[in-house]
């Protein structure tokens, strides 16, 4: 079953391009990456799904709902977390939450403060005394504390420091296995790799890739790790289906063709050490780019 269907949406801005028909389902249960560099449309095609902002064309459906008409609906059983959070700065932490908590008719002040605990957030502070990092805490919390089914996160670890970015990856996978759905775009290519069941790539506002973590890693895409002797540069730069090259005795490129044609080429050249390798999640992020 689909939680979000999304079909050919498109949302311009006056001057700008924001996304362009744009096409994606997400699963029941499952953990989505959004990723994409800096522009790429993140951010519009998350606030177009909540309906902050209007499409310009195409259509979008959480639950099944119609995304514009049934907004509020949708909105009540959505834990949103925006990649800059904004809050009355007087308000202490703790009120500031259960405020929250009772938009969504929700209360469980203990379930706030288990919640902090675990993210290292002292409730009793006022907003405005809090950090950028610790902010984004009290946004996790707001998005996670009504336990809704399914969780919208644009950039949830901007902020915070590693331990607490595992502290919040951990509260993700008690929610994931409670039977929520989790949709966050993300820079961090290995925080997607290690918690993504499906990844989606964007950009410049179009879809590049949509594909399961594991498989966009096995996906003929190696990374291969050459040294060889001097003399068989121009040999190696005319090996077909290579990128991004690093250059001086070493080479290291990822190499999306026939391998036997690869294995054949190199077996013509002065090899002194080669390895072949399945890349990261970043190396073939670069490689759909470039
Ligand atoms: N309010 C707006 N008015 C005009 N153009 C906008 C507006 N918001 C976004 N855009 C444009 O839409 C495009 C997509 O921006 P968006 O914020 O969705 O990207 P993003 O992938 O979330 O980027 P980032 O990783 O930097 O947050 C960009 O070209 C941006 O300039």
């Amino acid at each position: 079953m689909n939680i979000i269907e999304i079909h050919n949406l498109t949302k311009s801005y006056k001057k700008n391009r924001g996304i362009d028909d744009l096409s994606l389902s997400i699963h029941k249960g499952e953990i989505f990456g959004f990723i994409g560099p800096n522009g790429a449309g993140k951010s519009t095609t998350i606030r177009t799904l909540l309906n902050f902002i209007h499409p310009t064309s195409g259509t979008a459906k959480i639950f099944g709902k119609d995304s514009v008409k049934d907004s509020k609906e949708i909105r009540k059983q959505v834990g949103y977390l925006p990649s800059e959070v904004h809050y009355y700065d007087d308000m202490k932490a703790l009120d500031l939450l259960i405020y929250s908590a009772k938009f969504h008719q929700y209360s469980n002040d203990q379930r706030i403060v288990e919640l902090a605990e675990k993210l290292h957030l002292d409730l009793n502070k006022k907003i405005e005394d809090l950090s950028f990092g610790n902010r984004k805490k009290v946004g996790i919390i707001q998005a996670l504390l009504h336990e809704p089914k399914l969780l919208i996160l644009d950039e949830p670890t901007g902020g915070l420091d590693p331990l607490m970015q595992h502290a919040f990856f951990e509260l993700l996978k008690i929610e994931r296995d409670k039977g929520a759905t989790i949709f966050f775009s993300s820079h961090i290519l290995s925080e997607v790799q290690k918690m993504c069941d499906r990844v989606a790539i964007i950009k410049e506002g179009k879809l590049l890739k949509v594909e399961r973590v594991e498989k966009l890693l096995k996906n003929n895409v190696k990374k291969i790790s050459l040294t060889f002797q001097a003399g068989n540069e121009q040999a190696i730069e005319e090996i077909e289906g290579m990128n991004k090259v690093k250059n001086g005795d070493d080479w290291t490129f990822l190499y999306s063709g026939d391998i036997n044609r690869l294995l054949h080429k190199i077996s013509t050249l002065h090899v002194k050490d080669l390895l072949i390798e399945e890349p990261s999640l970043e190396e073939v992020f670069i490689h759909y780019y470039e």
